[in-house]
């Protein structure tokens, strides 16, 4: 054939002639580098997960939306030195378009309410669950995808949005067995770094990037931090001002800092009274040192967190209100947070959390012979027709092959299909559990 390497399908019966295969170099059957397969079990706690996230954004109002996984590079084309702009996973396509797997669902999100504009009434309330990747050198064998449920609320302006949102993965939380001993969430505003750096006259523009120095704070040595807010074109004392301020943890003391007047403050004060109306106030504190990694976050931030302190943030958002602009759109005002599949799982499994998920199916359908395939088929077809599970066993098994599938299945019921019983209209039916076993008549299979 032309293409030598061409691997022809498996012959299309028994009975076809063995069609030729190449004898092709075995292929490497693992997924590539830092990505997963999701046999049965996996994708059943997948589901499960996915399944409290999609019901909690139902809960609290919001609407499903999804993008394409793949973006223009432009959408995340951001100078200050984030680490997700470092990792795009980017390439030019056979239309030399340069493009990338989306590394975050937020500029996706953006992008499709500039371009619904005024044909969207505001506030929006919208949820996503989506695979999101990122190019790591596989030096420290991380993934390089993982799913990350987001929810945004876009045109509203005060901090009840992030207390509603606060609130729903709270509220997801509580549903998978968390409570406040286990997680927390640390609460902080980038209007805090906004107030100190304008008194330092740092110039606006080297704000998002100051952000992502910051964020480095206790992940690269302190001396690095200070050369490169040095290099932020910070001076000495604006510097030590400035890590002295990101060490408060007490609204008080930030008052004392900062003065009663800011925005910072007023913002948290808010956000506190607003967690107290919703009682939740134990789950929060204000940690002046939280500024998340994303250029665009604009004001309140906040990260969930494991307070034994082992594992990585469980997941983090904040308020962005000027990133619309950053795509040539109107400004509206937004906030949302990312929640990504990996941290809450090894969180579940070490508090033993995990829930048990087996496949569970109604009926497992048998013919006791070969010319009973087709009776076999009408049994489980009548089942199918009134809402009920059915595997039906499609080739002559010994029986003792088939009560081995029963339980591997977890069959409640076993539907035997033999020459005696159908003659008469009937089956036999044996629920498992007990044993119990009855001739049902066809029609009168519940
Ligand atoms: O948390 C940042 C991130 C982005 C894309 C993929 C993965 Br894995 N992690």
């Amino acid at each position: 054939s032309a293409n030598q390497n061409v691997r022809t399908g498996r012959s299309g019966s028994a009975t076809a002639p063995p069609v030729e295969h190449d004898t092709a170099q075995k292929i490497d059957v693992n997924p590539p580098k830092g990505t997963r397969d999701f046999p049965p079990e996996e994708m059943r706690l997948r589901n499960w997960l996915f399944s409290n996230f999609r019901e909690v954004s139902q809960q609290f109002g919001f609407e499903e939306v999804d993008f394409p996984v793949l973006e223009s590079e432009a959408l995340y084309i951001r100078k200050a030195g984030e680490e997700i702009r470092d990792q795009l996973y980017c390439f030019e396509d056979r239309g030399n378009r340069r493009v990338a797997l989306r590394p975050e669902l937020t500029p996706s999100l953006a992008r499709l309410v500039i371009q619904k504009g005024k044909s969207v009434s505001l506030p929006l309330k919208w949820f996503a669950i989506g695979q999101c990747w990122r190019y790591e050198r596989m030096t420290r064998g991380r993934r390089r995808e993982h799913y990350q449920w987001n929810m945004d609320i876009i045109g509203v302006p005060d901090v009840t949005a992030e207390a509603e949102l606060i609130s729903s993965i709270i509220t997801f939380f509580k549903r998978i067995g968390l409570t406040t001993s286990d997680v927390g969430f640390k609460v902080s505003s980038r209007k805090v770094l906004q107030e100190v750096l304008r008194c330092y006259s740092v110039p606006e523009n080297m704000f998002g990037r100051v952000c992502i120095i910051i964020d480095k704070i206790g992940k690269i040595p302190r001396d690095d931090i200070r050369k490169d807010l040095q290099s932020a074109d910070m001076s000495e004392v604006a510097i030590e001002e400035l890590l002295q301020v990101l060490s408060l943890n007490s609204l008080e003391k930030l008052e004392e800092k900062l003065g009663a007047s800011g925005e910072a403050l007023s913002d948290l004060k808010q956000l506190f009274s607003l967690a107290e109306k919703y009682g939740y106030s134990e789950w929060l504190q204000f940690d002046a040192s939280i500024v998340r990694g994303l250029a665009y976050y604009t004001g309140i931030v906040f990260e969930g967190f494991d307070r034994e302190g082992k594992l990585r943030a469980i997941c983090g958002g904040g308020r962005y209100d000027r990133l619309l602009s950053t795509f040539g759109g109107d400004d509206l005002p937004a906030c949302g947070f990312g929640f990504g599949d990996a941290v809450i799982l090894e969180l579940l499994k070490e508090r033993g959390l995990l829930p048990e998920l087996n496949l569970q199916v109604e009926n497992i359908v048998c013919s006791l012979d070969q010319e009973l395939q087709g009776a076999a088929s009408e049994v489980a077809s009548v089942l199918r027709e009134k809402g009920q599970s059915v595997d039906l066993v499609l080739e002559n098994k010994p029986l003792k092959w088939v009560f081995k599938r029963a339980a591997r299945i977890n069959a409640r019921r076993l539907i035997l299909v033999g020459k005696v019983e159908w003659e008469k209209g009937m089956v036999n039916v044996k629920t498992l559990s007990t044993g119990e076993q009855l001739e049902i008549k066809l029609d009168e299979l519940e």
